[in-house]
């Protein structure tokens, strides 16, 4: 499955022997994969979760930063039980998808090739709902891409979003010296996500640490712009939000603040609001203790299913 993106003027054709032997950053052939390739050109790999029978709505899964979209299999795989089909991509710079890891020209990018990949499912799939699940980063680009179609989606998953900066790790100086540094040194490192941080689940820790499709290196101070950048952004929109959403945070999370996701809550005016806190638990919900991640499964699939 090859999905040419509109390139402006240049007819949309790529030719065929570049593509033919165009291979993914861990050395697979595109044309081998199912991908699509986004309106500048970059080879994004895509996962499908299609069920057995004819599917009742569609539901698009982004991931974070610096994981990928095979995290999220056990999820896909219980929501496609319910007779919905599930999608999803590595967004540029992440997993098996083109572009320098964990770097990106404009956080946009993100949300444009969410819209094209949307897009293409929807002239697949006419006529069904289509909800958005998107954790951490992913959730933010799950906000703004919902706030580009306010009337698209029947709903609107957040599993621990970026919406707000951790107070201590962003204080004001903090982020004033990181755009000036990003004139003169964008491509310092600020330092890596703490792997202790993800989980409290010490086998979840494990796997993000071996997981060969992450990315283990340190936030550069260009991509942390954008971060920056991008939660002005959502600042901005909170208050005309007015699609349904649930929002699940762990109390504990030292990666993305809850207050946060409290924040969103009490900000939005949507109607079909969600909050759910889970006491203690960290950042990854949906690979945190087994407690917590078995009722993380079965609030979102119970959410989807009222709303189909
Ligand atoms: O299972 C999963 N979850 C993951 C990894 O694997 C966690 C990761 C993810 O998306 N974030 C966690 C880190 C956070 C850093 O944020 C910043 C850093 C510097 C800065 F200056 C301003 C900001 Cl906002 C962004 C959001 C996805």
């Amino acid at each position: 499955v090859s999905i040419q993106g509109q390139l402006g003027g240049l007819g949309g054709e790529m030719p065929s022997e570049e593509c033919a032997d165009r291979v993914t950053p861990q050395g697979s052939l595109y044309r081998e994969l199912p991908h699509i390739i986004n309106t500048d050109g970059q080879y994004l790999f895509c996962r499908y979760w299609s069920p057995k029978t004819k599917p009742r709505a569609l539901v698009m899964i982004m991931h974070g930063a610096g994981e990928h979209s095979g995290r999220y299999n056990e999820l896909a795989e219980l929501i496609m039980n319910e007779s919905i089909f599930v999608f999803a991509h590595d967004h540029v710079g992440h997993g098996q998808s083109e572009g320098n890891r964990m770097v990106i020209s404009n956080f946009q990018v993100y949300i444009r090739d969410c819209l094209q990949h949307i897009d293409h499912m929807k002239e697949k799939y006419p006529g069904l709902n289509i909800f958005l699940i998107g954790h951490s980063m992913g959730g933010a680009i799950a906000i703004l891409t919902a706030n580009e179609r306010p009337n698209d989606f029947a709903g609107v998953m957040l599993i621990a979003p970026l919406i707000t900066l951790q107070p201590e790790t962003s204080t004001p100086t903090k982020v004033f010296l990181a755009r000036l540094l990003n004139y003169v040194l964008p491509n310092i490192g600020l330092g890596s996500i703490d792997p202790n941080f993800i989980s409290r689940s010490e086998e979840e820790v494990k796997n993000y640490i071996n997981d060969p499709l992450n990315y283990h290196g340190s936030v550069k101070v260009s991509f942390a712009v954008q971060l920056l950048n991008t939660v002005a952004r959502i600042e901005e929109i909170l208050p005309k939000i007015t699609w349904p959403f649930l929002l699940l945070h762990g109390e504990a999370d030292k990666l993305c603040d809850i207050n946060g996701s409290y924040h969103m809550y009490d900000t939005a005016p949507s109607k079909d609001r969600t909050l759910k806190v889970y006491t203690s638990a960290y950042h990854v919900l949906h690979k945190e203790l087994p407690q917590v991640t078995s009722e993380v499964f079965t609030e979102i699939q119970k959410w989807i299913v009222k709303r189909l």
